[in-house]
């Protein structure tokens, strides 16, 4: 699976973390920074780079890693066709394939030990979308996305 990660300096240790271990499990990953910790660093240009680069890539996936992952997932899905979903236990990743059908999880780096994010991410890449009913509602969301008008009431 082709997987782009991106993080700031408060996820950058567990981002470098799966970049080996994601690595090692015979992915191909591209990690599109940051590459040296900074305290000062913003975590905007890295995570809408990773969902750049996700949306460019049909059926690739992305992680963006923060210290709570809200303002990476904010960021990520700022960039047109992304669906980037917080996730949070293995529950929400699973929903996030299987219901929304995100191409991008955000973490939150200092919520989890290492051992519960490897728990939460493998069952976020392992997870399958669902569509049906789903699909519906994601595609009045891509309607919106696309012409600006809101969905009927
Ligand atoms: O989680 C985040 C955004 O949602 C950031 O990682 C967090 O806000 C960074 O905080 P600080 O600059 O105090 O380390």
């Amino acid at each position: 699976m082709r997987i782009y990660l991106g993080s700031d300096h408060a996820g950058l240790e567990l981002k470098d973390h799966f970049v080996k271990r994601l690595t090692g499990l015979g992915h191909e990953v591209t990690d599109v920074g940051p590459h040296a910790y900074d305290a000062d660093d913003d975590y905007p240009p890295y995570c809408v780079e990773a969902a750049r680069r996700v949306v460019a890539d049909e059926g690739s996936l992305g992680l963006v890693i923060g210290g709570s992952g809200n303002g990476e997932q904010i960021a990520a899905n700022k960039v047109p066709g992304a669906r980037a979903a917080l996730v949070w236990n293995v529950e929400t990743a699973l929903l996030a394939r299987r219901h929304n059908n995100a191409q991008l999880a955000a973490v939150g780096a200092r919520m989890h030990t290492v051992e519960e994010a490897e728990r939460i991410v493998d069952a976020f890449l392992a997870a399958e979308f669902e569509g049906g009913r789903h699909q519906r509602r994601i595609g009045l969301l891509a309607e919106y996305e696309r012409t600006g008008v809101p969905p009927a009431l």
